[in-house]
């Protein structure tokens, strides 16, 4: 699918420039240490090039946002409430969302000392295993109808409100499955990113979208065949990590034939992953308010911001 033209697109070379005056454009040797720790791939060359200014750029719509919410109360003659501002990270299954997501929550928090910024992913929000499976669905694991859309949108609402202490449930790629017990905390953060391959998707009823609930949206974009290449990279390390537990999913697979397992996951990926992106993820693209675009090894090579 072509790139959407209401988009202004930048190469790397434009985009790195984008920092404004007086803005402190490097990357302390401390964030560098801890960004390295995230993930010994990721490009560092990347953070200081698209994640530093794409930082500057969140700072701005921050910035506005709050001073909005406390005009709006005064507009009302009310004293402003703490009201969340929360960013949305989307993308096929395996493209990078999480590991773009970590980046951004380590950088907002650094560069942002006396806010707090906190993460979660909608896969918590997957029907468990066993309701899958009693609705026959368990092959359909990431499509629309997997989630409990009616409890992230009520997820929303309450981070909206500023509630307190409100628990997800966690999602295990080595389980496989939602766990039961340890559930994040998102308790009245300043900023929440929220990644999921469902945040940009149509409503679950006709009053209110996912989507509404964002301040900023991220789409993190590669073609399918590089993403398969990522799913399948992924899937070897999950199959390492595996022999030495046969607790996780993936034994079953890490003590067979190797050859075999792989063949299965490329299944894996045609029928189910593949075809999610085709049918339901790659069709939100365009309500993205930023497109992050990559290219072999991850690296970025194209950004794409929404004009209207
Ligand atoms: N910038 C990067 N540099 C190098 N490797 C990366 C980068 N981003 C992601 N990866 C690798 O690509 C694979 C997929 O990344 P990640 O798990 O973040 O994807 P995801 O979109 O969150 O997937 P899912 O939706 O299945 O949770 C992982 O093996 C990860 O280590
Ligand atoms: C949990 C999701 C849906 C999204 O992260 C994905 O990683 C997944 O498990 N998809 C189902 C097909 C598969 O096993 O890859």
């Amino acid at each position: 699918m072509a790139l959407p033209e209401n988009y202004n697109y930048y190469t790397r070379d434009e985009w790195c420039n984008f920092h404004g005056k007086n803005q402190l454009n490097t990357v302390t040797q401390e964030e560098l240490h801890s960004i390295a720790a995230l993930n010994d791939r990721i490009s560092l060359k990347d953070v200081q090039e698209i994640y530093v200014p794409l930082r500057h750029l969140l700072h701005i719509y921050l910035h506005h946002y709050q001073h909005l919410v406390e005009d709006r109360a005064d507009f009302r003659g009310v004293a402003a409430t703490h009201t969340p501002f929360l960013i949305g990270i989307s993308g096929s299954v395996a493209v990078g969302k999480s590991t773009t997501a970590r980046l951004l929550q380590l950088l907002l928090s650094r560069s942002l000392p006396n806010q707090k910024v906190q993460l979660i992913t909608t896969d918590g929000f997957l029907y468990p295993n066993a309701e899958l499976k009693r609705q026959g669905i368990l092959n359909r694991k990431g499509f629309p109808e997997s989630y409990d859309m009616e409890k992230l949108l009520t997820f929303l609402d309450q981070v909206k409100s500023n509630q307190p202490q409100i628990e997800v449930p966690r999602y295990s790629h080595q389980v496989y499955d939602v766990l039961n017990d340890h559930p994040d905390i998102i308790d009245q953060p300043d900023v929440l990113i929220v990644e999921g391959i469902n945040i940009l998707q149509l409503p679950s009823n006709q009053q209110i979208y996912v989507s509404d609930y964002f301040d900023f949206s991220i789409y993190v974009d590669a073609k399918p065949d590089l993403i398969e290449e990522w799913y399948l990279d992924r899937f070897k390390v999950l199959l390492d990590t595996a022999l030495q537990d046969p607790e996780n999913y993936y034994y079953q697979y890490a003590i067979g034939d190797r050859d075999e397992a792989l063949k299965m996951a490329h299944r894996v990926w045609r029928d189910v992953n593949l075809k999610n992106l085709r049918e339901y993820i790659l069709p939100t693209r365009n309500r993205a308010d930023l497109i992050l675009h990559k290219t072999q090894h991850h690296v970025i090579d194209k950004i794409g911001l929404r004009r209207y």
